[in-house]
């Protein structure tokens, strides 16, 4: 079984993310696993910020569309390193061959300064999601491009389109429109003009 792991913040998740799962499946892996953190290395926090929320969205959607959900850095705590996760999913999934690592373009500048990054190279299959403007190829970092489309949307846009009561509908599937609306999610973020 081939095995491709997708992190994230997933706060929330959206249609990105799930076309970025797809594409893995279309590259040849059998199982894609959405692994929310619990404090993305690397990344401010976001005020008000609920693991427990963004790994129960995960969860409602992946498995609605044949992605699996891990829990595994919500369990762990602390900052969420990859190199910890990818020894887990190795040791629980018992893949075949290398595990694929899916990251946006957006992210591969600052790789290197990732936890441990030789080593976690020495483990993955980097798979590289476009984002935003083409980039040139990095010659010392080893990656293969998965097919996905140009899709600007971002978590952090949704949160203000909420804030701003600007349209999102069709940025996230059907059960995260309405588990926000639900919940009231992102309604108050501060420093958000209404
Ligand atoms: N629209 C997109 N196109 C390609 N890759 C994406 C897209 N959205 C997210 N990703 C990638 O998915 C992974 C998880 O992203 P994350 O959950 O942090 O979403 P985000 O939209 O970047 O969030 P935020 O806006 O809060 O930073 C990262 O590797 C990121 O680069
Ligand atoms: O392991 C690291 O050092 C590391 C550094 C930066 C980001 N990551 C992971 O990359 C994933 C996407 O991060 P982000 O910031 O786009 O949410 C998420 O799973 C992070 O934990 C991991």
């Amino acid at each position: 079984m081939r095995l491709a792991m997708l992190g994230g913040s997933f706060n929330p998740l959206h249609l990105g993310h799930l076309q970025l799962a797809d594409e893995c499946v279309a590259a040849g892996y059998d199982t894609v696993v959405l692994v929310p953190a619990y404090i993305a290395a690397h990344k401010d926090p976001v005020p008000g910020d609920s693991p427990e929320e963004r790994l129960a969205m995960v969860r409602m959607v992946a498995g609605a569309y044949g992605f699996e959900t891990c829990d595994c850095e919500i369990r762990r705590g602390g900052i969420s390193y990859t190199i910890d996760t990818i020894e887990y999913l190795t040791e629980h999934y018992k893949p075949s061959g290398r595990v694929g690592l899916v990251i946006g373009e957006d992210l591969l500048a600052g790789f290197h300064k990732w936890r441990r990054y030789r080593e976690l190279l020495s483990k993955v299959d980097l798979l590289l999601a476009r984002r935003g403007p083409e980039r040139t190829d990095r010659q010392d970092i080893r990656y293969t491009r998965l097919g996905n489309p140009d899709f600007p949307v971002s978590s952090t846009d949704i949160r203000e389109r909420v804030a701003s009561g600007r349209p999102y509908r069709f940025l996230v599937p059907p059960e995260i429109e309405s588990y926000i609306r639900d919940r009231g999610l992102y309604s108050k973020q501060p420093g958000v003009a209404s």
